[in-house]
């Protein structure tokens, strides 16, 4: 199998900053687009009268998509380079903004965030650095756009990055990488091709930058986290004592002979077999679809994990964790919805909500409720125990959403620090 680097890029800009103009255009210039679309493209630029072509018609027409039932305006977009995959995820600027990065951003591994550099640092610009600090991501790209409009001064880039410094001090933010590059869109001006408008700048273009990076996935230092997905009981005599335990594995590798313990039975076992579809495996690694079988039998049902002993999770039935809400529903005190952590339910009744956090940095605040894109932190009480680690060591063993019992909508999406 091919091993191409996977690189997945979240986009953050306000209205009109140019984030549809940066896709499309990084589209363009690694020949992504389809004939058709380049045609389409070129048509429509010409019947508006522009003497470019307007990329940002390059991500029209995508599918809204619906990711973990939040009904929510998230485009995927790929494109590749000869070394690396890339996935887009493309949220809308105007509306919603917060709950429409968050949860752009909640799979991603690196911000892209936009500033227009005529307008420079905006209030926006420190929920979107918020945000990307909030979902961990260790690599945010500070691009600062439309260039072509400020004569590729310098200055101005000087002035606009010292003041995302200053945000920086202020959030405590420990990033590993901040990264700022002078681009314009539009002329593709330090996108793929370096820019001979702006000599002063030394550093790599966007592409270069993002096709260097080795974003640090969070997931393989962490430990195995193996929720089952499916239990395999093939009826045919020659299988009859098989019995499978499929699904996805996450944080670290399971070896075949690791002791394990089942949650929430606490049961222990060994690993007898690793399949990965008809090859057998003495190692698995974090991302893999495996069948598992174990030494013994175990009662063991869809939503149990299989974890190593000796790296137990947390169980907690009292949890406290930040959470952003994505509904116009407020999240109130005393409340109760179902929280779904991985594929399991379990009621949840918010026991107290502890701060709304400014996404300012100007701190935060005592609030009675949590509103429709509000960031806060909440304590709730579960009807049984979930077994979870912090959303910094494992992202999806660390993350939750809210569902409401009676719309079945999904009120809020949490992570457990
Ligand atoms: N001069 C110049 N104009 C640009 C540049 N990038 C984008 N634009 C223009 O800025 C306007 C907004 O660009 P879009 O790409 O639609 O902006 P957006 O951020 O996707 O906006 P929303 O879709 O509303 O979120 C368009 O008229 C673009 O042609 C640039 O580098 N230079």
């Amino acid at each position: 199998m091919e091993n191409r680097k996977l690189i997945k890029i979240a986009t953050a800009g306000s209205v009109d900053d140019g984030k549809s103009t940066l896709i499309g255009r990084l589209l363009y210039d690694t020949g992504s687009l389809t004939t058709d679309k380049l045609e389409a493209i070129e048509k429509t630029s010409r019947q508006r009268g522009f003497d470019y072509l307007d990329f940002s018609l390059a991500t029209d027409g995508l599918v809204a998509e619906r990711e973990q039932g939040i009904t929510i305006d998230v485009a995927h977009i790929y494109f590749n380079t000869d070394k690396t995959n890339f996935i887009v995820a493309d949220t809308p600027g105007h509306v919603e903004y917060t709950r429409n990065m968050v949860t752009g951003a909640s799979t991603s591994q690196v911000a892209i965030i936009l500033i227009d550099a005529r307008k420079g640092v905006i209030e926006q610009t420190y929920r979107h650095f918020f945000i990307s600090n909030l979902l961990r991501l260790s690599h945010v790209v500070v691009a600062i756009n439309k260039m072509d409009l400020v004569g590729y001064d310098e200055d101005v880039f000087l002035k606009i990055k010292a003041d995302f410094d200053a945000l920086v001090e202020k959030s405590n933010f420990q990033t590993e990488q901040i990264t700022f590059i002078p681009i314009s869109a539009l002329k593709g001006e330090n996108i793929a091709k370096k820019s001979a408008e702006m000599p002063w700048y030394v550093g790599n273009t966007l592409l270069d930058h993002l096709e260097v990076l080795e974003p640090e996935d969070l997931q393989e230092q962490a430990f195995a986290r193996f929720p089952v997905q499916y239990v395999i009981r093939p009826k045919t005599d020659a299988f009859h004592d098989f019995r499978g335990f499929s699904g996805k594995l996450y944080g670290g590798n399971l070896n075949v002979g690791d002791q394990v313990t089942i949650l929430p039975s606490f049961t222990e076992s060994k690993i007898k077999s690793i399949q990965l579809f008809d090859q057998e495996l003495e190692v698995a690694v974090p991302g893999a679809s495996i069948t598992i079988t174990l030494e013994d039998e175990v009662d063991i049902s869809r939503g149990d994990m299989i974890v190593k002993s000796s790296e137990l999770p947390s169980s907690e039935k009292s949890i406290t964790a930040t959470i952003c809400q994505v509904n116009h529903k407020p999240l109130k005190i005393g409340q109760k919805y179902t929280l779904q952590h991985g594929v399991n339910r379990v009621l949840a009744k918010v026991e107290s909500i502890q701060s709304k956090i400014q996404t300012d940095f100007s701190g935060e605040e005592s609030t009675e409720a949590l509103k429709l894109n509000d960031i806060g932190k909440v304590s709730f009480k579960l009807s049984k125990a979930i077994h979870f680690d912090p959303y910094q060591v494992n992202r999806s063993n660390g993350s939750f959403i809210l569902i409401d019992e009676g719309t079945h909508d999904t009120v809020s999406v949490g992570f457990i620090f």
